[in-house]
């Protein structure tokens, strides 16, 4: 049996995106979904995402990290609006479920910008913070971040006592100019750094407007650029949060669903 695929990048967090409106797609089959994100033996991918019918919605996205594991996916969001739109589903905007609630979203010349979900307080840890912008993230401010050992210190913060049974992401962050901050992302489900992650620029770019009277922050990734805008109430919660930034399409493909077990 062949499944039809295109894979999506947003900022470098790349996905297989499936139009599984037929909800063919063996979606408890977490085995088959790691096969597909295998880099070596699969298609290759950061996660895998599945556009489905919804009562009340233009479609939902049902997001698997590599590991089979679901969560909120920012960057995948916004593949999902890009390939939502090149299906014909939608035009220009979009209301949409993911497994956090219902986003909106519109997109125009390839640039997406998604409305996300509140995010109700900051929480300390220590010098770092820790937010939930969807999915959870720890947050730490250091200096050059580009030479920062991401995936040894992330792994320990992700898999440590604090974060038990389900862990965090882990963001790194490092002072750019005013408005304008550098994240690299140790991503809990992938379990290694990715390029960009959507939910953890979010989460970063919360922290470092709220500490410095900022409403909109530029972020540099290691895949690309994107931008948080959002406003902050009296009691510290965070509404109107949008993560705007570019999504592609690069290929797409079949593969086989027949794979031997390995
Ligand atoms: N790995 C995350 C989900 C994907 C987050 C990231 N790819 C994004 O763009 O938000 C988690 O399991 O919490």
């Amino acid at each position: 049996m062949e499944i039809s695929f295109y894979k999506y990048q947003g900022t470098g967090n790349d996905f297989v995106m499936i139009d599984d409106r037929s909800a063919a797609f063996p979606e408890q089959d977490l085995k088959l979904v790691s096969r597909i994100c295998d880099r070596k033996f699969g298609v290759g991918a950061d996660g895998l995402i599945l556009i489905r019918h919804k009562e009340g919605y233009d479609f939902e996205m049902v997001y698997f990290n590599a590991d089979g594991s679901q969560s909120m996916c920012g960057n995948g969001a916004r593949c999902a609006v890009a390939f939502s739109r090149f299906l014909g589903i939608i035009d220009e905007s979009t209301y949409f479920l993911a497994i956090d609630g219902a986003h909106e979203a519109r997109i125009s010349e390839g640039i997406v910008r998604l409305k996300m979900g509140n995010v109700k307080s900051l929480t300390n840890k220590g010098k770092d913070y820790f937010v939930n912008t969807g999915s959870p993230h720890h947050v730490r401010f250091v200096e050059n971040v580009e030479l920062y050992p991401v995936v040894e210190e992330g792994a320990k913060i992700r898999y440590g006592k604090d974060y038990e049974p389900g862990g965090t992401n882990v963001n790194f962050v490092s002072v750019l100019e005013s408005d304008h901050i550098f994240v690299r992302t140790y991503e809990r489900g992938v379990e290694d750094e990715t390029l960009s992650c959507g939910t953890g620029v979010t989460g970063c770019a919360l922290v470092f407007g709220s500490r410095n009277e900022l409403r909109k922050v530029r972020i540099k990734t290691l895949g690309g650029d994107l931008m948080v805008s959002f406003s902050e109430s009296a009691g510290g919660n965070f509404e109107n949060i949008f993560l705007i930034g570019p999504a592609e399409q690069v290929f797409e493909g079949k593969f086989k669903i027949d794979w031997p077990q390995v």
